[in-house]
């Protein structure tokens, strides 16, 4: 079983992106995704060397944005693969069948594609309009999700889902109810001055038991 949050680290420099995994570790973050854009590979090799170990320490996933090399050469839990980044089939070739490989989506037939090259999980999004991707692909909003996992359950197509984009924590409620299976977040964690009490927040409405 996959964990419901999924923290996407932020930062301009080594330095920041180290400092902002570490407190989202320490307040009780449980999978990372390093997100370090626009880098020389020297830079994120670094900064994967020192995350690694860091998630270790707390028995958190580690995966890598966009990277597949650097995923396999770092040996992390998986990788999170974008429209424009290689295959999901061809990663796969890469990191065999014991490693996660996440895919993004905008769209149900997005989703279909992946589930048809062995993705794992799918981040579906943007909810909203967020600062911290460039290129965002048409904001969903509560419909968007709601038709779109509608279509899945309607065609029994069964993968996690997570939502992502702009998300807050009064989002997390009306989004499982649309059927979606966890949440990738940036910001709200990494701009939170109560990280620790966010996150047990967060963790408590993705984990709370739906009465149908
Ligand atoms: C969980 C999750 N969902 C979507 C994304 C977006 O990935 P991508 O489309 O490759 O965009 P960038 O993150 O590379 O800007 C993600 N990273 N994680
Ligand atoms: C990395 C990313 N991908 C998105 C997509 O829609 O594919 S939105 C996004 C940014 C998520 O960060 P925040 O929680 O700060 O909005
Ligand atoms: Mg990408």
């Amino acid at each position: 079983m996959y964990k419901k949050l999924q923290y996407i680290s932020q930062g301009q420099t080594n330095k920041k992106q180290l400092y902002n995994i570490h407190e989202a570790l320490d307040a009780g973050c449980n999978w990372v995704q390093m997100r370090f854009k626009n880098q020389t590979a020297k830079e994120t090799y670094t900064l994967a060397e020192a995350v690694k170990p860091l998630c270790e320490k707390y028995l958190a996933n580690f995966i890598v944005n966009d990277d597949l090399n650097l995923a396999l050469q770092i040996d992390a839990d998986g990788v999170h693969l974008g429209l424009t980044d290689i295959k999901i089939d061809e990663a796969r070739k890469v990191l065999g069948t014991t490693k996660i490989i996440g895919g993004t989506a905008n769209t149900f037939e997005d989703i279909q594609n992946h589930v048809k090259n062995g993705c794992d999980y799918i981040g579906l999004g943007p909810f909203r309009f967020t600062n911290t991707k460039e290129k965002l692909s048409p904001i969903l909003g509560l419909s968007g999700y709601f038709d779109i996992l509608q279509k899945l359950k309607k065609n029994k197509i069964n993968i996690p889902v997570y939502a992502i984009g702009g998300i807050t924590l009064r989002d997390v409620n009306p989004l499982m109810e649309t059927g979606i299976y966890g949440i990738a977040v940036s910001g709200i964690i990494t701009e939170s001055d109560e990280k620790q009490k966010l996150i047990q927040q967060l963790n408590e409405k993705l984990n709370a038991k739906v009465i149908v």
